[in-house]
This record gives C-alpha cells, sequence and structure tokens, in this order.
C-alpha cells in the first residue's frame, strides 16, 4: 500500500508532524531497500571474473554505475526531503536530494528530485505567481528525524502579512542565513532563491558571466550549477567532465563538502595552479610580478625564449663521423633550422625536420667526398648508397649530439626555469617587455613554482608540443614484448596441460579446451591491459589536453589573461559558467570588465547575468561596505541585504605598540558573541607574521599561516587569503595599511568587510580610512 501523502491542510501542527514523520520513514524505507539492492548487485559483479575483453569493459560499466549509485545514496542520509508542494488539485510533491520512484511503477515518484522540472516550483513559486501552488512546506531534519516544519501559504490572501515578496521560503532562508559559520560551505539547496534558480537551471551552452557583489551566492550558485548540469546532461558530462576553478587551496577545501552533499563527485576542484599535470604551484611571489606573466606580451617573450634554444655555432663543429672528420658548417644548421620554423609546427614536432634536413645536407657532404668521379662524371653513389649514408649519420651518437645541442628536445618546465633564471636568456627574450618588468621576472633557478607560472607552462607546452614519434615507436616495443611474454605464458599452460590432469583417471584430453585453444597471444595481452577505471575527473587532472563538458570559474575576476588562454585550450566548446565581481579584484592582472575578458574569444557571444541580493552580510555591515565600494568606483552599486543583524559595526583605535594584544582581546569578545561559530582576523600582508605568531601564542586554536584550517574557531589571514570566505565575526586590522598595500587595497578592503554574516569590528592605530570615517565612535 503507497504511504499516505502527509496531512491535508487543516491538520493541527501535531498532527502534521506526525504524518510527515511517517512519510520521511517511508522515504527511508526505499531509500534503504534501493540501497541493499545496489549493494547485492555491486557484490555479485565484484565477485565475477574473466570474460571477453568486451565483457570485461561492460562489468566494469556496471560496477561504477552500482558503485556510483550507492555513493550517492549513501550521500543524502542527511536532509535527504526537505520540502513538499501543495497543489489546488492533485496529490503533493516531496522534494528532495534525490528522487525516489515508488515500487510499483504506475505511481508517481515518491520523492523528486531538486533538480528535475517537477520541482522547480518550490524555488519559484510566489503568492503573486503561485503556479498552481497553494502552500510550500519546509521539513527541518535531524538525521532520520523530523525536527520543525515551516510553512508558506501561496495564496494571496492567506498570505501573512509582513511576509516577503522578494524571498522565497523565508523562515527556512533566515535560518539558514543565521546559523553559526562552521568552517566548510553547506549546499543551499533547501532555499535557492528565485534569482539563483535561472542561473543554476540556464542550458548548457556559451559562456555565461554571473556578475554579483558580495554574498550574493555566487559560489553556492556555480556549485549547484554544476550539480544540475550533471543531472541534466548526465552521458555528455560524465564523459567529458566537469571543471570548477577556485582562487586558492583553503577556499576549494571550504567549499569541498557542498557538491558530495548533493550525491555529485565526478566534478574537479581545481586551482590555476593546479592546472598544469605534475606541478602544483603553490608558492607566493609578489603582486607585480604575477601580474607581468599574467600579460599578453608575455606570449612573445616565450616564443622568443623557445627560439633562442634553436642555436646555430659562430662558424662550424666539427664531429668524427666513421672514422673521418665531419664539418658541420653554420649554413647547413641555419638552412635546417629555417625549414624547421617554416613548418609553423611546435618545436618537439618540428625538431623532425631540422634533423632530417641536417642530415641530408651532411649525406651530401659525404657523397662529395667518397663518390666523387675522379674523372668527373656523376656522383658514383646511387640512391641506395646515399640512404645507408643518410642511416648511418643518423644512428652516429656523436652526429645525434652535435644536432640535439643545437635543436634540443625541451620541456615547458626547462625552457621557463631557465628563462626566469638566467639574465642572458631574459635579456634575449625580452623583446619590448619594459626593462623594469623583466627585471621582477627574474628569480633563482631553484624557485618553487607560483600559479602565475602555470599559464606559462601551458603556452610553452603548446609552443614545444610533443614528438609522438618516440612515443608511439616505444609504445609498439612495449607491446611486441607483452606479446612475447604472453606466448611465452600460452606455452607454459600448454606444456603443463598433461601434469594438471594426470591423475584424472576418466580425463579425455581432447575434449578440455586450454587457454591457448580460445585465446592468441595477442587477445591475451587485451585482457590483461590494465583496464582504466578513473572517472572523468581523474583522467582530467593527469592529462593537460583535456577537453572538459563545462568549465565553471569561481572568483573569475582575478583571471589574468594569460590564465583565460589556458582556460579556454581547456573547453574548445565553450560551454562555461564564469562568477565573479569585478568590485573586489585584487590581483593586478585580474580584470575588472567583462567585456576584455570575452571579446577576444566570443566577441559580443555571451551572456550576463546579475544577482543582486546579499545572503551574507547583514544591512549594518553592508552600510560601511558602501562608502568603500563608492570609493573603489562610484557607478557600482552593493547589493541589498536581506537582513540586518542588529548589531552596529565598531572601530578601535589602539597604540601600535598594543596592536597584537588589543587583536587577542577583540578575539576574546568576539567569540564569547558568536559562540559556536567562526571569527577571522583580516591583516594586512605585511604585518600577517608578526601578528598571526602572537595570536596563536595568545589564542590556544587559532589558525595562520599559509593555508590556515578553516574548522579551527578563530582564523588570521590577509584579504588575500579570504577571498570567497566568510566568518560569523570579521575584526578588520590596520584598514590603511591594506589600502596602502596594492594598487586594488580599496577592492581589498571591500573584500574584507564583506566577509562578515553577523559582526564587523575595526582595529587601528592611526586615523580611520576616509572610507571608513561611518565607523568613527
Ligand atoms: N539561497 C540561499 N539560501 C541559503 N543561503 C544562501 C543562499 N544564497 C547564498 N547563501 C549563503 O550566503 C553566503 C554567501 O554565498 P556565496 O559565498 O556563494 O556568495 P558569493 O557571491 O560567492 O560571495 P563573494 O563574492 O563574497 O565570495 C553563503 O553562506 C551561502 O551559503
Amino acid at each position: 500500500m503507497l504511504p499516505q501523502r502527509g496531512a491535508n491542510l487543516s491538520s493541527s501542527a501535531a498532527d502534521d508532524l506526525r504524518s510527515e514523520q511517517a512519510y520521511l520513514t517511508t522515504l527511508y524505507g526505499r531509500l534503504d531497500g534501493l540501497r541493499e539492492q545496489a549493494d547485492r548487485r555491486l557484490k555479485t559483479i565484484l565477485l565475477e571474473a574473466g570474460g571477453t575483453p568486451q565483457g570485461r569493459t561492460q562489468r566494469e560499466a556496471t560496477r561504477a554505475h552500482y558503485a556510483e549509485q550507492l555513493a550517492q545514496m549513501n550521500a543524502v542520509e542527511n536532509g535527504l526531503c526537505f520540502g513538499r508542494l501543495d497543489f489546488a488539485a492533485g496529490e503533493p510533491r516531496y522534494i528532495g536530494r534525490l528522487g525516489l520512484s515508488a515500487e510499483r511503477h504506475d505511481r508517481d515518484p515518491l520523492l523528486v528530485d531538486w533538480r528535475a522540472p517537477a520541482a522547480r516550483s518550490f524555488y519559484l513559486a510566489t503568492a503573486v505567481s503561485p503556479d498552481g501552488v497553494t502552500r510550500r512546506r519546509h521539513l527541518r531534519t535531524r538525521g532520520r528525524v523530523l525536527t520543525g516544519i515551516d510553512d508558506e501559504m501561496l495564496d494571496i490572501e492567506a498570505a501573512e502579512p509582513g511576509g516577503r515578496e522578494d524571498v522565497t521560503g523565508e523562515a527556512a532562508l533566515l535560518s539558514a542565513l543565521t546559523a553559526s559559520r562552521t568552517g566548510r560551505m553547506r549546499d543551499i539547496v533547501e532555499t535557492i532563491q528565485a534569482e539563483q534558480d535561472e542561473v543554476i537551471r540556464a542550458g548548457l551552452n556559451g559562456i555565461m558571466v554571473v556578475q554579483g557583489g558580495p554574498g550574493t551566492g555566487k559560489t553556492a550558485v556555480a556549485l549547484h550549477r554544476a550539480a544540475y548540469l550533471l543531472y541534466t546532461y548526465r552521458a555528455q558530462l560524465t564523459k567529458q567532465g566537469v571543471l570548477i576553478l577556485g582562487p586558492n587551496p583553503t577556499f576549494l577545501r571550504y567549499i569541498s563538502q557542498v557538491l558530495p552533499s548533493l550525491a555529485e563527485t565526478g566534478v574537479l576542484l581545481a586551482t590555476l595552479g593546479d592546472m598544469f599535470p605534475g606541478v602544483r604551484a603553490r608558492a607566493v611571489e609578489s603582486p607585480p610580478a604575477a601580474a607581468v606573466k599574467g600579460r599578453l606580451g608575455m606570449l612573445d617573450v616565450l616564443r622568443k625564449a623557445v627560439a633562442d634554444w634553436q642555436s646555430v655555432p659562430d662558424d662550424y663543429v666539427e664531429v668524427d663521423h666513421d672514422g673521418y672528420p665531419l664539418r658541420i658548417e653554420r649554413a647547413v644548421l641555419e638552412d635546417a633550422r629555417a625549414a624547421a620554423r617554416k613548418s609553423g609546427r611546435p618545436h618537439n614536432v618540428a625538431r623532425q625536420i631540422f634533423v632530417t634536413e641536417a642530415i641530408h645536407a651532411l649525406s651530401l657532404q659525404i657523397a662529395e667526398r667518397i663518390g666523387a668521379d675522379p674523372l668527373g662524371g656523376d656522383n658514383l653513389l646511387s640512391e641506395a648508397d646515399l640512404a645507408e649514408t643518410r642511416r648511418e649519420l643518423r644512428e652516429d651518437i656523436d652526429v645525434q649530439q652535435a644536432l640535439f645541442d643545437f635543436w634540443p628536445v625541451l620541456t615547458p618546465r626547462r625552457v621557463l626555469r631557465e628563462l626566469l633564471s638566467d639574465p642572458v636568456r631574459l635579456a634575449s627574450a625580452a623583446g619590448d617587455l619594459p626593462p623594469e618588468d623583466s627585471a621582477l621576472l627574474l628569480r633563482p633557478r631553484d624557485a618553487r613554482w607560483t600559479p602565475a607560472d602555470v599559464p606559462l607552462l601551458d603556452e610553452l607546452a603548446e609552443l614545444l608540443g610533443v614528438d609522438d614519434t618516440l612515443r608511439k615507436r616505444q609504445a609498439a616495443v612495449e607491446r611486441r614484448e607483452a606479446i612475447e611474454y604472453a606466448e611465452g605464458v600460452l606455452e607454459i599452460v600448454e606444456g603443463s596441460r598433461s601434469l594438471d590432469f594426470e591423475d584424472e583417471k576418466d580425463f579425455e584430453k581432447d575434449e578440455v579446451l586450454s587457454a591457448a585453444d580460445v585465446v592468441d597471444a595477442s587477445a591475451f595481452v587485451e585482457r590483461h591491459e590494465v583496464l582504466d577505471t578513473r572517472t572523468a575527473a581523474e583522467r582530467a587532472a593527469a592529462d593537460r589536453t583535456w577537453v572538459f563538458g563545462h568549465v565553471i570559474v569561481d572568483e573569475a575576476q582575478e583571471l589574468s589573461p594569460m590564465a583565460w588562454r589556458l582556460l579556454m585550450r581547456r573547453c574548445p566548446s565553450r560551454s562555461m559558467t564564469v562568477v565573479g565581481d569585478v568590485a573586489q579584484t585584487s590581483e593586478l592582472a585580474g580584470t575588472t570588465g567583462w567585456e576584455q575578458v570575452f571579446e577576444p574569444y566570443v566577441a559580443q557571444r555571451w551572456n550576463l547575468v546579475e544577482l543582486t541580493v546579499n545572503y551574507r552580510t547583514p544591512a549594518e555591515v553592508m552600510a560601511v561596505a558602501a562608502d568603500v565600494l563608492a570609493a573603489v568606483d562610484p557607478a557600482l552599486q552593493p547589493p541589498r541585504s536581506v537582513r540586518s543583524a542588529g548589531v552596529a559595526p565598531w572601530a578601535l583605535r589602539v597604540p601600535r605598540a598594543a596592536l597584537p594584544a588589543e587583536i587577542t582581546a577583540a578575539v576574546r569578545l568576539e567569540s564569547a558573541e558568536v559562540g559556536e561559530g567562526r571569527v577571522g582576523v583580516l591583516v594586512p600582508e605585511a604585518l600577517e607574521p608578526e601578528l598571526g605568531k602572537h595570536l596563536v601564542e595568545t589564542v590556544p586554536g587559532a589558525a595562520v599561516g599559509e593555508q590556515p584550517d578553516l574548522l579551527n574557531q578563530v582564523v588570521l589571514m590577509t584579504v588575500r587569503q579570504a577571498k570567497g570566505l566568510e566568518f560569523d565575526a570579521v575584526i578588520v586590522v590596520e584598514p590603511d595599511e591594506i589600502i596602502a598595500e596594492s594598487p586594488r587595497g580599496l577592492s581589498d578592503l571591500y573584500v574584507a568587510v564583506t566577509r562578515a554574516t553577523q559582526r564587523l569590528g575595526v582595529l587601528h592605530t592611526a586615523d580611520l580610512p576616509k572610507v571608513l570615517t561611518a565607523l568613527a565612535p
């Protein structure tokens, strides 16, 4: 029998709770049933072995399918069902993190996935435009227990006085917004707002830019959009994968729980520093140096740097070949180089042409010496002799080495490392780069990679290319060896056939097939080749040339033009969601206008969507932020806060010598105010070491350093590190220094003050900067 779908509209609150709990229990029962079924099937598959290569591939796909189903069902254990819609006519509809079908297929689903079209009214219906919905109900749960119900009546007459038209599910939304932060971002699936829903459910094609002020839910929307796209275009996107690019590893950890809680794991979360396989670029460098690396002017520098490795001798070099000295003249190498360059192929690929041309010229030189007709006739060497001469030259180690010296096989890392650490190479490649810029690039040879190096490495990988012939030759050799090995194995099997069965009296040898009867050596190799069982995201992470089905960029305003080139290469279909705020740009090579970014790639063919409501920062704090924003650019509008916190932001002037101790005191006070919540102390870069050291000495468990753990209750960091994060209480230290530290200092201060979800305080030793005078006592 179908469970009764909840209570009718007139039931009492207690009845409602009871009947909704019963429905929840039914849903969990169904989930458990499906989970057991998937688990059983998975175990059966894991016990199967052998079979044809095709059979094994199919089995692997089925295994992955059940494993994924199980992971999804485990992920939605908390908050499985969070909403219900009642309609003027028909059955109520329950909305959850996952769809659950009824056992009988002719019945309506028990639970509708939040991403399904049938769930959409849950996010869009309003009293003015109810779309047939009479009531939206939010179910609050802890584990499998229902703890509360929030109802919204959606007919105008029944609407509560004072209710707001601009938000849906106001009670549930406010409860989510005022909850203490935990150091990990939560999903917002229960309270997505209409303007956010539009972005989340937009189609897959084209570039959509989501511009929104701080706290408008850009990150939340980007993550939910990834989950929506994977649900709606699953076949396409699980194969190609979805990339989410975030600003730094701390931020990635902060958002890392959101997609798993939505039962989606097939997404690659990465920073720019992760985008070159084999390199984890984490070192910090000066913002001006990063800015130079981010500009398109670097393209010419890199091209020249590669060309500089294609050298020629002043006059000639001499090698020993076949017992005779062989002169390799400058002119021969110049001609070979010109031919290779003319091919337009990447350096490592064009190398084949260089070598072929040079060897050809040298073979003629040798023919001249040994094949000259003493009687003055044509050269005595035949075409076959010449081919043999070329083969000998090719195989001569000394010749190979000489040609290698003039056109070496190069890796991006080597070229970039040498370029940035060798003043002679840098000066030669710098070209039109102003000397002060190229001076910023120079660094020690053993310097660690920085995120701004990654687009340069990627660009060099394109300029250098990979000479596949060697790799293919190597793969063919390996396969030949594997077949030889397989033939050996089959011979052993064949040889041991009589031994295996010799004790069996009634054994009819000819009736038993041995391995060699059913499989030849090459099929044997295929069968034993390891299947690639990695997900698209895992394979993409290891492959520089991977092309993603969709790319989502967060804090996109910080990316440099060189970084955009890298990203566009990963997404030739230009299926992208780009979220950011041009008022928050800190990176000097970042952007302050989206047109500049996309014009070169898609001209006008990109969409701009704006988010206008701030869900994070209360009105009192936003009033302070608005003054800072006006100083960044008077044309920019701050987003509208959805709530006020009832707490006025404060500022306190303290003597410089007392600053560390005053921070500790303020942290203690704010910690007491926010209870379980988080306190963030945002400081100028220059003061971070000193103030961080003092804080960890005086506040046990405070997190500081390059990648502080946000799970700690108190975290001290620079504004740059705090990009995209939030804290219940924020203490901004020395705002005038934050402004002075960078040409984008005002934007940095804007970011700093908008990190607060409840409380904001400012500690300063000099006069308050003009933009914060509203805080003066
Ligand atoms: N519809 C919503 N329901 C509940 N919480 C929401 C909603 N939208 C946003 N939030 C919350 O508001 C806060 C800010 O969201 P988010 O970090 O995505 O904003 P943002 O636009 O990326 O901000 P910033 O530009 O400052 O990084 C988060 O705590 C997020 O969970």
